[in-house]
């Protein structure tokens, strides 16, 4: 991803830099829709996003595929000429795409204009006060059961309901110094949050008295989500394996009234059976794998700046050697990424629902991953649920089988960070219910081996 603007500007024969990165710029606001596009032509395979064919007779890297199709695609309607540079076989492959002009044009609405989203903290405040001290404070709620026009919220406004998230609440923009400040913030009843990171709670669904895992939990956004969800009679298990992210995943969890309902334990979740009693196991019904990932979905916005601010001035062989460890480094989060969801699936026999969910807008991190488990994994009971059907409009890749099954968010329709949720559901025969009386019980329970370094 990193952006050589010399050697882009030979392929696209650019005149003006600013055109070109304004060119950039567009592309990377669209990225999801135009690999998707590339793919469903066939110019990009969809296990690797490099192009099909390496013989001259398409643009020789992704990164050229994209731009190009961004030239191509996404110019005004009123030129009818194939742009200067775009390839005549990428031109012809893609002739009568259309891009959704919801999702691109829409996207022109810069990142750094997305909304301020909170989240009230059910384990420290309710609605009611929550509502009641932001109107002491001069802001002014709007009900809109629908969601509301996020664009045209003024300072001191919010919505007070979202049509997909229970509790959140959003402010414009602008309000975001104020609300940081906020003793509602500082006090921890309201959590300032992206809305798209609320969606795995969400899709996973523990009713009150669930035992829900969540296997990386550092530092606790949706752990804290999950234990407001199950309730006093519920448990969730937050693990994660790194020392100072576990310190803060501690911390805020008390910080936040998680209180007895949490559980946590540092340790590698890929090794929880030596961790776990097989009883402990038996009882946990729900788990949602949150892995460590690109981020790329959140990185979109400084690329995106950095662009603007004029990018970096490597050589041609730079970009193509970043290009290359580039792939390395998804290809070895999509390892580990698929290692944690295979575990999840696995080790917990009494699991009926796994969410998984990245904030990677990489397909090899997302799709691929998924659609990979959802294959090994169909015989064994398991299989993809379809997430918010109808509420949500953006989903995962077509060129995927599982696509329409999974959530990604982005910046332009939803007003989000990038984002992606798939969630796996089975019928369990109820093995779990001998485990009923269970409590989290910890094999290796001493304080100083949990903390050991691994
Ligand atoms: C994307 S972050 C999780 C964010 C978190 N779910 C939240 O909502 O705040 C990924 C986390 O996974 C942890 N992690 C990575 N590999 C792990 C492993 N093998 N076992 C447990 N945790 C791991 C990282 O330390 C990191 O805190």
């Amino acid at each position: 991803r990193r952006l050589d603007y010399r050697q882009a500007g030979r392929l696209l024969e650019l005149p003006a830099p600013n055109a070109l990165r304004a060119l950039v710029c567009r592309a990377l606001r669209s990225l999801n829709q135009l690999e998707s596009a590339l793919i469903n032509a066939g110019v990009l395979d969809a296990a690797t996003g490099r192009p099909v064919v390496a013989d001259g007779s398409l643009p020789a890297s992704r990164f050229e595929c994209l731009v190009q199709a961004c030239d191509l695609l996404l110019r005004p309607a009123t030129s009818s000429h194939r742009p200067p540079g775009v390839h005549p076989h990428l031109a012809e492959r893609l002739r009568g795409v259309r891009l959704d002009s919801d999702t691109t044009d829409s996207s022109q609405a810069q990142p750094h204009q997305l909304p301020r989203y909170a989240r009230i903290n059910r384990l420290l405040a309710q609605p009611a006060e929550v509502r009641a001290r932001l109107s002491a404070d001069g802001f002014v709620a709007i009900d809109d059961a629908e969601g509301g026009d996020v664009d045209s919220l003024r300072p001191g406004t919010y919505l007070a309901a979202d049509a997909h998230i229970p509790d959140l609440l959003t402010f414009p923009a602008a309000d975001s110094a104020r609300l940081a400040v906020h003793p509602l913030v500082t006090g921890g009843a309201l959590c300032l949050v992206d809305k798209a990171s609320c969606l795995p709670p969400v899709c996973l669904q523990p009713p009150p008295g669930a035992w829900v895992l969540d296997t990386c939990a550092a530092p606790g956004n949706k752990t804290l989500q999950l234990a407001a969800m199950v309730g006093p009679a519920g448990r969730v298990l937050a693990v994660d394996r790194d020392a100072q992210r576990f310190c803060e995943l501690r911390r805020r969890l008390v910080a936040m009234g998680a209180g007895d309902r949490v559980r946590c334990l540092r340790c590698d979740c890929l090794q929880l059976g030596d961790w776990l009693s097989q009883r402990c196991r038996d009882r946990i019904t729900h788990i949602l794998v949150d892995p460590s990932c690109s981020g790329s979905g959140l990185t979109a916005r400084s690329v995106e700046r950095q662009a603007l601010d004029g990018g970096a001035g490597a050589g041609a062989s730079d970009a193509e050697s970043a290009a290359a460890k580039e792939q390395q480094r998804l290809a070895s989060l999509a390892n580990f990424q698929a290692m944690v969801l295979r575990s999840a699936l696995t080790d917990y026999p009494s699991a009926r629902r796994v969410v998984y969910s990245t904030c990677s807008v990489h397909s090899e991190e997302n799709e691929a991953v998924v659609q990979e488990l959802a294959n090994s994994f169909a015989d064994k009971g398991w299989r993809l649920a379809r997430l918010m059907k109808s509420s949500w409009p953006t989903r995962g890749l077509s060129a995927f089988d599982c696509g329409p099954m999974c959530l990604r968010a982005g910046p332009g329709t939803d007003r989000t960070c990038g984002f992606f949720v798939a969630c796996f559901k089975r019928d369990t025969g109820g093995s779990g219910a001998a485990a009923r009386t269970a409590a989290f019980g910890m094999r290796k329970s001493s304080g100083r081996r949990r903390n050991r370094k691994r």
